[in-house]
């Protein structure tokens, strides 16, 4: 499939009416994974970019080649000094023309990208339109033939739309140089300039459209025609994720008896700083007197043990256990060098893919991680207390950390990362405890 893109994307470059006839060829053979467009839409303030930023941190952790356009960013490329609210006033002629080169310039990077190499492509723009929305499913269906759903975010709540004009629009690059309280009014008078024109999608005249429309920020939900896996995880996504303010603190468990001894996996007790950790944590957690904190260990006795004297609720996940080893459990990394050298040799060649004989990869990891990381979207304020190869796994799913990099983020002992969602991403804050515990990691090597 990657060779045949390669191919299409030169011809195309070439002589893009050939591509498009092969293109149209390739729509009767059902190819393996149909690239997908997600195309947003609905007026300014209503989250799409918060959606296309968090969808596509999400399909990019479970590995799916993901990229947003957002035709905001093309527009302020190609006007560099933004006018003011009358540049998107429906009726004038020349903004129009500019706004629909941006838009055609976004959507043919687009396609190119999706052409190329990636899975997925989320077209981050208004899309009110039914002529817009038309102009998109036939250029990218009909000429590329990729699947194209259509995500609506409809709010008619006045609280979250200046929530989020005061927390994201304000702070725009289109307002850096205007007072708050000018911007604020100007924007909602570019609001109005949508609403001239705004054409919600009609499940009767565009009803052969995939499409799914969010109210109020995930209180109701219509979903009309998905079309295959991709678009049915993009669903369940969205209908788990929520704006709620709340705190994730991540921990691994206090220094073990294996982690003194440099030894890896098992399921050892607890050292005496571990202890001390454990207990450390619990005062850290009360002092912090978060409401209703849930607290959710692995099932190895390192981490139950760490929690055991939270004042909060517990719950257990298999989920959270530490990555298996294999045939390396219990052994020191020398022991493995010595031992294994080839699989010690592998592993560093590429650490996120590499699997343990009897064992498991980062890879594998993701994957076992992926309901604990829905769950996650779900609640509002919980401790984990896990390990530093399932750390590394949940971490690079909030800072949005390549595969490459994952494996070898740095999560000491003793520490407390506290995760807080703001606007399109989330801060992280690092607490270390101020007791003593082995250092369990091991840097990338020079050569590789
Ligand atoms: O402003 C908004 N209006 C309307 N819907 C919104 C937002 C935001 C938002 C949140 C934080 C910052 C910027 C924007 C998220 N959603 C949203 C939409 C659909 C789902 Br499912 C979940 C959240
Ligand atoms: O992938 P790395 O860097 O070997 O770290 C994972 C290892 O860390 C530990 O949790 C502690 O050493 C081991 O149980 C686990 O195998």
């Amino acid at each position: 499939i990657n060779a045949w893109r390669k191919r299409q994307s030169l011809a195309f470059h070439r002589n893009p009416l050939r591509l498009r006839r092969r293109m149209s060829q390739a729509c009767r053979d059902r190819l393996v994974r149909t690239p997908t467009v997600i195309a947003m839409c609905g007026l300014p303030a209503r989250g799409k970019t918060y959606i296309s930023k968090k969808l596509a941190r999400y399909l990019h952790w479970i590995g799916i080649k993901t990229k947003v356009f957002n035709v905001g960013e093309y527009r302020r490329d190609v006007v560099k000094s933004y006018a003011d609210k009358d540049f998107f006033d429906p009726d004038n002629a020349e903004a129009v023309a500019v706004r629909n080169l941006c838009a055609q310039n976004a959507l043919e990077d687009m396609c190119n990208y999706l052409a190329d190499e990636g899975e997925v492509a989320i077209f981050d723009a208004t899309n009110t339109t039914r002529e817009r929305r038309r102009v998109i499913y036939d250029y990218c269906a009909h000429t590329f033939c990729f699947r194209v759903f259509f995500v609506e975010s409809i709010c008619d709540s006045v609280d979250i739309i200046d929530a989020n004009i005061r927390e994201v629009k304000l702070k725009s690059p289109d307002y850096k140089t205007v007072p708050q309280d000018e911007a604020a009014s100007d924007f909602l008078s570019r609001i109005k300039q949508y609403e001239k024109r705004y054409e919600t999608i009609d499940d009767k005249t565009e009803n052969n459209y995939s499409f799914i429309k969010i109210f109020n920020c995930g209180e109701r939900f219509l979903v009309h025609k998905i079309g295959g896996h991709i678009q049915s995880r993009v669903v369940y996504f969205l209908m788990n994720i929520h704006v709620l303010p709340r705190t994730i603190y991540l921990t691994r468990h206090g220094e073990s008896e294996l982690n003194q001894q440099h030894r890896i996996g098992g399921d050892p007790p607890l050292s005496r700083n571990g202890k001390l950790y454990a207990e450390a944590l619990a005062e850290y957690m009360d002092n912090e007197n978060i409401p209703d904190l849930i607290v959710w260990t692995s099932q190895m006795q390192r981490t139950i043990e760490t929690a055991a004297k939270i004042n909060a609720p517990k719950e257990q996940w298999k989920a959270l256990n530490e990555i298996n080893a294999g045939i390396c459990e219990g052994l020191t990394y020398v022991e493995i060098a010595e031992r294994f050298p080839d699989e010690f040799a592998a592993r560093d060649q590429s650490k996120f893919y590499y699997r343990y004989p009897g064992g498991e990869s980062y890879q594998d990891l993701v994957a076992r991680l992926e309901p604990v990381i829905m769950e996650l979207e779900r609640a509002e304020n919980v401790l984990v207390v896990c390990h530093q190869a399932v750390a590394r796994c949940i971490l690079s799913y909030f800072l949005d950390t390549d595969a490459e990099d994952l494996p070898y983020t740095k999560v000491p002992l003793h520490t407390i990362i506290k995760l807080t969602p703001m606007a399109y991403g989330c801060t992280m804050e690092c607490i270390p405890l101020p007791i003593e515990a082995a250092n369990t990691h091991r840097d990338r090597p020079k050569n590789c």
